[in-house]
């Protein structure tokens, strides 16, 4: 008897495919096309990996490690993330590639290259002095003073620049703002890195559940159902609590072993949100404690976006064009340089301290 004929397309496949790591192995395949090419101060040329002479650890995140490294006698940091086979490792890799090598902005990290090897990749990037999370641990233990007001609103001015030239110029959502991720220089600039989690979007709405750091994150983001969809204004949500946390050196909700319960009290819209109008050990601006409380309303729909937010005169006080507020204003006499600030806090504090953890504060890396 004759054998019926089975089209190719309706045999069935000996193990069904994974079309989307398929796609990733594909887009990681393309990477490495690029991979060991730097663009070191307008200069493109291949590099040797024999060439990254490490020097130190810098930091260490759930993807791997940032080392400081000398390649081709340029002094910068190199980030390597493990492959292995789970697919969201992959997704994460391959996204801060793209995102850092899509960016061009003086609030964002540069990024001069990568490698790609079979079970690893690294990112070469422009080298930054501290993250805001190690400032705190260190300004805690040396019981020096949180973050000043001024030092805050130089980093809202950056933050909000960077997350606003994400959305406008490659529709990107960051997802994972946290003192962590916002990094000093010793010149005092402050710029945004770790696109690991970041999205791409859709008529300006993201849609994945899953990823981002529970304890910043929006009460929106923590409540929605499966597949539905949220916007930037979740970012300045974390923000909002970050910038909190920096000028109080408090994460404003409870947190015990029991992460569950915290996450229903940032999501319950009926409980208040943090503010700065309650605090009692420092005193600060009228229009910072507005601006913060505009940042952390938890009803999206009454949160501001980026456009407005840059409008308020908090935002606009430090921006530079306008006056260059950070480097000219003086507080109590005192230079407000944000720099000078920085190096004070670094030159008064010890770097072990930065190693040791802070009481009631989300562990995040
Ligand atoms: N360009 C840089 N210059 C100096 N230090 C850096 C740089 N990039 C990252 N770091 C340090 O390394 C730490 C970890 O980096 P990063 O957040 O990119 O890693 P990750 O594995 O993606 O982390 P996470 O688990 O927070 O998502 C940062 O918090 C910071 O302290």
């Amino acid at each position: 008897m004759e054998r019926k004929f089975t089209p190719l397309s309706m045999k069935p496949s000996p193990s069904r495919r994974d079309t989307e790591k398929d796609a990733l192995e594909f887009e990681f395949l393309e990477g490495c096309k690029k991979s060991g090419v730097l663009d070191i101060d307008g200069l493109k040329q291949a590099v040797d990996p024999n060439e990254i002479h490490i020097i130190g650890l810098l930091g260490s995140g759930s993807c791997g490690v940032v080392e400081s490294a000398m390649v081709k006698s340029k002094l910068m940091a190199v980030k390597t993330m493990y492959k292995n086979d789970n697919k969201e490792n992959l997704k994460r890799i391959l996204r801060d590639v793209r995102i850092m090598s899509l960016c061009n902005s003086p609030f964002i990290v540069t990024s001069y290259g990568y490698f790609m090897f079979d079970s690893s990749v690294k990112i070469c990037m422009q080298i930054m002095s501290a993250c805001c999370e190690k400032l705190l641990r260190r300004i805690y233990h040396s019981k020096l003073e949180f973050f000043p007001e001024y030092v805050a609103g130089h980093i809202v001015y950056s933050a909000i620049s960077a997350l606003d030239y994400l959305k406008e110029r490659h529709s990107i959502i960051h997802r994972d703002i946290k003192p962590s991720n916002i990094l000093f220089d010793d010149s005092g600039n402050i710029k945004l890195c770790d696109f690991g989690i970041s999205g791409f979007m859709t008529n300006s709405m993201a849609h994945s559940k899953s990823e981002g750091c529970p304890p910043y994150m929006a009460p929106e983001r923590l409540t929605i159902e499966t597949n539905s969809k949220y916007d930037v204004r979740s970012d300045v949500w974390s923000l909002g609590i970050t910038i909190y946390q920096l000028v109080t050196g408090i994460y404003p909700f409870p947190l015990n072993d029991m992460e569950f319960t915290t996450l229903t009290i940032i999501a319950n819209l009926n409980l208040p949100s943090p503010s700065l109008k309650g605090e009692t050990t420092r005193s600060f601006s009228p229009l910072f404690i507005e601006f913060l409380d505009f940042c952390l309303r938890k009803d999206v729909r009454e949160r501001p976006e980026y456009k407005q937010l840059m409008k308020h005169d908090f935002f606009l006080d430090y921006d530079p064009s306008r006056g260059d507020f950070y480097k000219l204003k003086t507080i109590n006499g005192n230079p407000s340089h944000v720099a000078e600030w920085f190096n004070s806090v670094i030159a008064r504090s010890r770097c072990e301290d930065e190693l040791k953890p802070i009481p009631n504060t989300p562990c995040v890396n």
